[in-house]
């Protein structure tokens, strides 16, 4: 059974999160009128990397992004995803949340690996627990950004089965050839479908590449954007994991033994 996924890669309005609801509403409308039953949305969508203003602009996990994306998700029966800046009493995240189709949240992953090159440490606190979660009972994952950059994390999320690993970012212009090539290994290495939103745009210190990406898990790009806003579509069939992990088993041939 195929599942219409779309990707919205889009611009941020730094610090600016009700311009960015506005605009994300807009774009959501438009997927699931498209017949989209997925929905991914950047990292840090609401805010951008307004890290200094948090205090001012990232919001608890009940807040005003939670009710939009609550409301969405239920009104047009799609999981959507994305990563905001939340608050959780004196402390801030940058924290994927995941809507289900009863707009239910199921999952709440606050960005494990801090990115010191855009000041991340200074103002946020890392997570510790993984990103896995389920959607009509297949297994899946999401991780954030830099995360990717860690496999033996990616490994971890993979244990369980996950289907698919989900990459939210605002990952830069200059590296978008380790972003493609990290997520195509990503991909190979784990035997799941990539599903990988980017944003497009400027703050005021980066350009961003934008190439969001759908590779399967045979490590074939399935979809890929260009560096200006738009939203990427792909129909995907989750199941086609098995026969690939049936063909190479490498979960079955691992040695944990030897390397942790
Ligand atoms: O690892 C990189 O090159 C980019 C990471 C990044 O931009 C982030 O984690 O926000």
């Amino acid at each position: 059974m195929k599942t219409n996924i779309a990707v919205i890669q889009m611009d941020i309005a730094f610090g600016d999160p009700e311009e960015n609801r506005k605009q994300a509403r807009k774009k959501i409308e438009k997927a699931a009128a498209e017949g989209s039953q997925i929905i991914v949305l950047p990292e840090l969508w609401t805010t951008g990397y307004d890290l200094s203003r948090f205090e001012t602009i990232a919001e608890t996990l009940d807040g005003p992004t939670h009710d939009l994306l609550r409301d969405l998700a239920a009104y047009h029966q799609v999981t959507i995803l994305g990563s905001i800046a939340e608050r959780d009493g004196s402390q801030f995240y940058n924290t994927l949340v995941t809507y289900d189709e009863t707009g239910a949240r199921v999952s709440s992953y606050r960005k494990a690996h801090l990115f010191r090159l855009m000041n991340e440490e200074k103002y946020l606190h890392s997570g510790n627990e993984k990103g896995n979660f389920q959607i009509a009972d297949v297994p899946f994952a999401g991780v954030i950004c830099y995360d990717i950059r860690f496999p033996e994390w990616m490994r971890t999320h993979m244990l369980d089965g996950s289907r698919a690993l989900f990459v939210v970012a605002e990952w830069p212009k200059p590296r978008i050839d380790h972003w493609r090539n990290l997520l195509v290994s990503r991909a190979i290495e784990n035997q799941c479908f990539v599903i990988a939103c980017n944003r497009v745009g400027k703050d005021p210190d980066n350009t961003f590449g934008g190439h969001s990406l759908v590779i399967d898990p045979w490590g074939k790009v399935v979809a890929e954007a260009g560096s200006h806003e738009e939203i990427l579509h792909a129909s995907v069939d989750f199941s086609d994991v098995d026969a690939i992990r049936k063909q190479i088993p490498i979960f079955q041939d691992r040695r944990p033994g030897l390397y942790e």
